[in-house]
């Protein structure tokens, strides 16, 4: 589904990683584990398409991203939805918030619609909020809500939004046990609705508890990319053994 091949990136000379391949397919999670400054932003930024590798190449459903015509690049873009660590919604209600990427993707038509207030809450932004928990905040300020809370709208918004992939970048890092598991749950109920998930965390205990498969990112690059259980209980690299059994402090 989303595959990137050999990607390179560098900033000012300083290599962040160099021929690292990875892929996520639908319905399947991957998690990106490693230490803090290894680069699992920048390669969420190159898989998001926002971030043009330097070297290889990043193909969504087959469609190489870079080698494609600008409008193509930007139509394939926003087949991807990303979540950051921290959420930013907009000045409007929880709803208007959730109901922003569908506007993005929808005719001009159904746009002036919405702003204009014409048409109700659509069925996806319902869905969303439910999935995360917040059907009753539909109509609350977005202001007003609990830094969890408004990082589960940041995941409705993005789920509404029917992305083939959805790249989430250290979701919980800032989150109490109960938002972290309502998250977890939704990253689970995404997998099932057919959607690749690609979740990039410091936290290992959440790629084990989520993940299909796991890739290690380690400072030179990708350790190893396997099954969970392999990466957790039996890894083939002797620094992924290591970064797994906290024996390799960063
Ligand atoms: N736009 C940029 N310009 C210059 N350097 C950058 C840029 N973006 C990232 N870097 C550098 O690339 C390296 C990897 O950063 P990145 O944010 O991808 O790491 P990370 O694994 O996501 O870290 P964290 O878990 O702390 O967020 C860092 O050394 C960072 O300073």
């Amino acid at each position: 589904m989303l595959r990137a091949t050999g990607v390179s990136k560098s900033f000012g000379g300083e290599r962040v990683f160099d021929d690292l391949s990875v892929e996520v397919d639908s319905g399947e999670v991957l998690g990106v584990i490693g230490p803090s400054g290894v680069g699992k932003t920048t390669l969420l930024r190159t898989l998001a398409l926002s971030l043009e590798p330097d070297a290889g190449t990043v193909a969504l459903g087959g469609t190489d991203a870079w080698a494609a015509e600008e409008a193509d690049r930007l139509a394939l873009r926003r087949r991807v939805g990303m979540v950051f660590q921290e959420a930013s919604l907009f000045d409007a209600s929880v709803g208007r918030n959730v109901e922003y990427g569908l506007r993005v993707r929808s005719p001009w038509a159904d746009r002036i619609a919405a702003s204009l207030g014409l048409t109700g809450t659509p069925d996806a932004v319902r869905e969303s909020l439910a999935v995360v928990g917040l059907t009753e905040k539909a109509n609350q300020h977005a202001d007003s809500l609990s830094g969890g809370e408004a990082q589960r709208v940041s995941f409705a918004r993005a789920l509404a939004y029917d992305p083939d992939v959805l790249l989430l970048d250290e979701p919980t890092s800032d989150l109490d046990p109960r938002n972290t598991a309502v998250i977890e749950e939704a990253i689970e109920e995404a997998r099932a609705r057919g959607i690749g998930v690609v979740v990039a965390t410091h936290d290992m205990h959440q790629a084990e508890r989520v993940a299909d498969r796991v890739a290690v990112l380690l400072d030179d690059g990708i350790t190893e990319v396997g099954p969970t259980e392999v990466i957790f209980e039996n890894p083939s690299d002797e620094r992924t053994r290591k970064f797994i059994s906290g024996e390799l402090v960063y």
